[in-house]
């Protein structure tokens, strides 16, 4: 049912994902200031922001406020003001609902926290209010506290709107969204699971031919595949199959980044099926298929959302250059093509690339985002991420993270309190640590799973850059070590380039079955 939307997306993005182009000196939050539109089919807004009522818990930015009232009592010399030409921009929110909204909305209770108007009920429930940011950093190291609401007072948070992702191609979706009410169903594009049972994973299986996902897995692993089923043909050209020749096949594996228990379980079997006797290549394709998909079933696994947290919250981590931001927005695509409502936080505050590409890739995806100026604090950012994802009934919250491996240590502790932050917010969070991995890095990526796995708690796996590598074999080594899911791949720069993980159908494209 989704599909044809997420099509939509994919076709949209074809055409300029490779080379996002920034608007310099145009931030988003000022066009769209300057411009509301008239009509925001795929958001589920909250009432307009109005002044809250006496007894309604506070607002985001009041409850900000007051905490930097205190912070700025506590410590008259520091400077805690929010420039004003940013502050209107962000609260209250630049894009006000142009949907009808009844006068007294029932807030549903998973979102009685968000802090809009809501129901008799909602406003009693005490555990509707804002945590504090200074009960959130309560564990800091001393000085952390002040020094959080200092840089979150600096770091000029903005909100941006999302864009309209484009005409629904789903009625029934169309008609949940423009009726304000969440869809029963949540449906939820290939690749992913809910945690809630009714769930639909895909509805219109025709829409996109299996083949073509097939085949373009081959392409990207066409390198991985040639080279090491070239080296294998050659190996056993003519010969029985003895000690030597099965020694020759383990380097061989092992040199593919397969790793040794892989090549251990392929020789092995090998041997048991065909010791002393003629093996040709295609023997050997064939068992080495099967020996990998052994290894790949069980961490080939959907990213699980839970849509009982507003937000469930998807914290993304890796080296620089794996391709986190690329990948966010990749996912940021498949959910809110399935018409989830996406935020997203430019938690990568160490690079203004990275702000603006995520930026681009907000617009681009019809995703709300959260951002701050460069050299700001993370954690502080994800806080703010976290409040207005909440406040926006977002589905899902994806924070981008730095990846500075240079500077270990500071990296290790930023990532450390963000995951703080969060987990104060709500104790489950961040409900999914995701690890992207560049496959080009071959046995590096293995290392980098280490690092970020014991700092990070790394839950799942994204192999990016499949396409045009020779080491793709790495993500065989990776599995069968750390035994982490996989959930996706990324196989391309476009938006549509990322790939649910698929045990066997990888398995055969590397070994070259089938092809
Ligand atoms: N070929 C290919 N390129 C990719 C893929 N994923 C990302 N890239 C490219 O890799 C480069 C780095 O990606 P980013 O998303 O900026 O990586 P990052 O981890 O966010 O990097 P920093 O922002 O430096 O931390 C970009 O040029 C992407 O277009 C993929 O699956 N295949």
């Amino acid at each position: 049912m989704a599909l044809g939307f997420i099509k939509k997306i994919f076709t949209f993005g074809k055409d300029t994902a490779t080379e996002p182009k920034p608007e310099a000196e145009a931030p988003v939050v000022e066009q769209q200031a300057a411009e509301p539109r008239a009509a925001e089919p795929h958001i589920i807004e909250p009432a307009p922001e109005e002044p809250a009522a006496a007894s309604a818990p506070l607002s985001v930015d009041e409850e900000r406020d007051a905490l930097l009232e205190e912070a700025e009592a506590a410590n008259p010399e520091a400077d805690y003001h929010i420039s004003e030409d940013v502050e209107p921009e962000i609260y209250p929110l630049p894009h006000a609902p142009s949907l009808p909204v009844t006068e007294d909305p029932v807030v549903p209770a998973e979102m009685e926290t968000a802090g809009g108007p809501a129901g008799d009920e909602a406003v009693a429930e005490p555990e509707a209010e804002p945590v504090p940011v200074e009960e959130i950093v309560a564990d800091e190291p001393a000085g952390s506290v002040e020094e959080l609401v200092e840089e979150i007072a600096a770091a000029h948070v903005e909100t941006v709107e999302a864009e309209a992702p484009g005409e629904l191609a789903d009625p029934v979706l169309e008609e949940a969204i423009r009726a304000e009410r969440p869809l029963e169903t949540p449906v939820l594009p290939k690749g992913f699971a809910s945690s809630e049972k009714a769930v639909v994973e895909e509805a219109a299986p025709v829409a996109q031919p299996k083949r073509t996902w097939f085949q373009r897995l081959r392409e990207g692993l066409a390198r991985t595949s040639s080279q090491l089923t070239g080296q294998i043909t050659s190996l056993f050209t003519k010969r029985k199959l003895d000690d030597d020749t099965l020694q020759d096949l383990e380097d061989l594996l092992i040199q593919a980044d397969l790793g040794v228990e892989t090549a251990l379980r392929i020789t092995d079997t090998l041997a048991s099926e065909r010791y002393g006797k003629d093996v040709t290549g295609a023997d050997v394709s064939r068992i080495m298929s099967t020996e990998i998909t052994k290894v790949l079933e069980p961490v080939a696994k959907p990213l699980e959302l839970d849509l009982n947290h507003k937000p469930h919250v998807i914290l993304v981590v890796g080296v620089n250059g794996t391709g986190k931001t690329t990948t966010i927005g990749k996912l940021a695509a498949k959910l809110s093509g399935a018409g989830l409502k996406v935020m997203l936080a430019a938690g990568d505050t160490f690079r203004a690339a990275a702000i603006e590409q995520l930026k681009i890739w907000a617009e681009r995806t019809g995703s709300d985002i959260v951002s701050s100026k460069l050299g700001a604090d993370a954690a502080g950012l994800a806080y703010e991420a976290y409040e207005q994802a909440k406040l926006k009934k977002s589905d899902v919250l994806i924070v981008d993270t730095a990846g500075r491996l240079q500077n270990k240590a500071e990296l290790m502790a930023e990532l450390e309190k963000i995951v703080r932050v969060l987990g104060k917010l709500d104790p489950d969070a961040p409900h999914t640590v995701l690890q992207t991995l560049d496959a080009t890095t071959g046995q590096n990526a293995m290392n980098q799973v280490e690092i970020f796995r014991n700092v990070a708690g790394v839950s799942g796996l994204i192999m990016t850059k499949l396409d045009g590598t020779a080491r793709g074999g790495i993500l065989v080594a990776i599995a069968a070590k750390h035994k982490l899911p996989v959930y996706f791949i990324g196989v391309g720069e476009g938006i549509d380039d990322l790939e649910p993980f698929e045990a066997k159908d990888f398995a055969e494209a590397i070994a070259g079955v089938g092809a």
